[in-house]
């Protein structure tokens, strides 16, 4: 049961204050849904739960310790794209996400302990709807499968705290919709705290305990250098919704794994990767 804190917190590149006085109590299970205008210091912030950036000024905790300097296991990531490996099957990414978790030598895992991994990573892939597509590449997957795929691949790792930037952006509005029921089941069942930036204020209330807005008091252009946005609105989400309750009546239906394996479609024709 993981909270956050994050105490005053401040980030500068160079000359260039991103985000000032940043404050926050993040109650263990919540999901908070981050958003702000483009550029106002969303993903720095994640980045710096994820210990990718160091705060100027300020301390962030996790369960009452400073985040560790290094990324770690303890936190998982989903990024819009690119989260997963090109060049490893769906059962090999997520393989992987429990190699890089075990560490040591060059994180492989041997014997009983690999034998475990795959029973465990072909639950994950069965509970996210992919079952069938084990073998297949990242290129092969639509872009529904992929974001299914990088959060199967995130969750075998068991992290304490979930990061989301921007993870179901790129998708079709059908397919999203799929997907958002699937991350909230997810949710639900994994014992962890989310943190979701979005520019969908929609899908921040939509999945959300929680909905911060991060914006910039001061705008002016000779103002931009010198002050960095903070948070401007903090909304508890209403009904409320707790995790691990599914059953509580503002939680639709959650979707069945047949539903999910159904939606998949071709691959993304907006994405790079499918083009090649
Ligand atoms: N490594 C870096 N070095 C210098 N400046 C950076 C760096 N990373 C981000 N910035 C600057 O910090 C500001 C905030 O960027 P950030 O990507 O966090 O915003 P955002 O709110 O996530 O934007 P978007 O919604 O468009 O993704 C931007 O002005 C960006 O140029």
């Amino acid at each position: 049961m993981t909270a956050i804190s994050v105490r005053d917190v401040w980030k500068e590149y160079g000359e260039q204050v991103v985000l000032e006085r940043i404050s926050l109590e993040i109650a263990p299970r919540s999901f908070v849904a981050l958003v702000g205008p483009s550029g106002c210091g969303k993903t720095t912030f994640l980045r710096m739960l994820l210990s990718q950036e160091t705060a100027t000024k300020g301390e962030i905790l996790i369960d009452g310790r400073p985040v560790s300097p290094e990324p770690g296991p303890d936190r998982g990531v989903v990024f819009q794209r690119y989260s997963v490996f090109p060049h490893l099957t769906v059962l090999g990414n997520v393989l992987l996400g429990a190699e890089l978790k075990a560490g040591g030598l060059l994180g492989r895992l041997f014997g009983r302990a690999r034998v475990r991994a795959r029973e465990e990573a072909v639950a994950l892939l069965a509970a996210v709807g992919l079952s069938h597509a084990l073998d297949k590449y990242p290129a092969q997957l639509s872009g529904g499968m992929q974001q299914r795929l990088a959060l199967a691949q995130a969750l075998i790792a068991k992290p304490k705290v979930l990061l989301l930037d921007e993870p179901f952006g790129a998708l079709d509005p059908g397919i999203r919709a799929e997907v958002h029921k699937l991350m909230r089941q997810l949710w639900h069942e994994h014992p962890m705290t989310v943190v979701m930036v979005t520019h969908d204020l929609s899908e921040a209330f939509h999945l959300g305990t929680r909905v911060i807005a991060f914006d910039r008091r001061r705008n002016l252009p000779e103002e931009r250098l010198r002050y960095g946005a903070g948070i401007t609105n903090d909304i508890e989400v209403w009904p409320r919704r707790i995790a691990g309750r599914p059953d509580l009546a503002q939680d639709p239906e959650p979707p069945r794994r047949d539903d999910l394996a159904a939606s998949e479609g071709q691959p993304d024709r907006d994405d790079p990767a499918d083009a090649a």
